[in-house]
């Protein structure tokens, strides 16, 4: 199985907000960053990838099985994060990992005391007295906890301290060792992506804009500055978005060799950060890719 996630033609009218026929893969055995600006759709894929939201049209599989007849055996596979704290407030966390222990199969009772001890998390203490951070830091570990082959975070490392944030990168990256498992988590923060993402998608305004490994996008997409006198209908297709000023342009490409074949010394190419590549996206086509 390749893809552990498939999204296939999904389409969920909301009140003000439409996910419209959607396609997405997510690759087993990588790490898939998933990004895109506020209310772009990230929690929305993650909650139709969950069936926590059906789709009006279309499929989604998960293990290559579908939610109307292998709920019970999706849900034991996956290790999901929510962003807000799902748990029962008054509760603490032994009370929580013995009511959440009987529902997964694989539910490894030393492998949770080893992550709370490392989070340095209270047993006893009602999960409403916690930072949001330790209410993340729990929820990681409950998902960690049960032998998931597939790990979904909606913005994981969102409210942690950098310490904590790179901890969990490493306990990420660990996970990941046995090259079984496969993690999809979104997050604003693009260099917790560059640490540990294989795969990077982008969403905007409901719509995949791409999905592509972080390597080709380090390699293909670029910064381009130069004089506005090199535009021209011919040369400006090969940018995805333009900016002019009174100073010169600087545009955003997705196939730097070309650029530096076609324009040479007469433009200056730079690097595109994961941040500039989301700025210059926005707005672009569906399928830019
Ligand atoms: N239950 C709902 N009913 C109606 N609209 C909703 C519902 N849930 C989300 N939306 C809308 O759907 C859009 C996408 O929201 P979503 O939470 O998926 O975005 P996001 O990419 O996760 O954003 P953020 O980065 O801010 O968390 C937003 O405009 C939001 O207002």
């Amino acid at each position: 199985m390749e893809n552990v996630i498939e999204l296939r033609g999904v389409s969920k009218a909301l009140k003000a907000f439409t996910i419209d026929n959607m396609d997405l893969q997510i690759k087993q055995g990588f790490v898939t960053g998933f990004i895109g600006a506020n209310g772009a759709g990230k929690s929305t894929t993650m909650k139709l990838i969950m069936n926590l939201l059906q789709p009006d049209n279309g499929e989604v599989s998960v293990f290559g099985l579908d939610y109307a007849s292998h709920e019970k055996e999706i849900k034991d596979r996956i290790g999901f994060v929510y962003d807000s704290n799902i748990f029962y407030e008054s509760l603490n966390l032994k009370d929580i990992s013995r009511i959440v222990a009987p529902a997964y199969k694989r539910w490894n009772h030393q492998q949770f005391k080893a992550y709370v001890n490392q989070f340095e998390l209270p047993l006893n203490k009602p999960i409403k007295k916690f930072s949001k951070g330790m209410q993340m830091k729990a929820s990681i570990a409950i998902a960690l906890s049960h032998d998931a082959e597939l790990i979904i975070m909606d913005e994981p490392t969102a409210g942690l301290d950098p310490t904590s944030r790179r901890e969990l990168l490493d306990i990420f990256q660990e996970v990941m060792v046995d090259g079984k498992r496969t993690i999809l988590f979104s997050t604003h923060i693009t260099s917790d992506l560059d640490r540990i993402a294989d795969y990077i998608v982008l969403i905007d305004e409901g719509k995949i804009l791409f999905d592509k490994p972080i390597y080709e996008l380090q390699e293909q997409y670029a910064l381009v500055k130069g004089s506005t006198e090199l535009l021209d209908p011919d040369t400006e297709a090969y940018f995805i978005k333009i900016d002019r000023s009174p100073n010169g342009f600087q545009a955003l490409t997705k196939d730097a060799t070309k650029v530096k074949e076609v324009f040479g010394n007469h433009v200056v190419i730079e690097e595109a950060s994961l941040e500039e590549i989301m700025f210059y996206m926005k707005g672009a086509d569906s399928h830019y890719d």
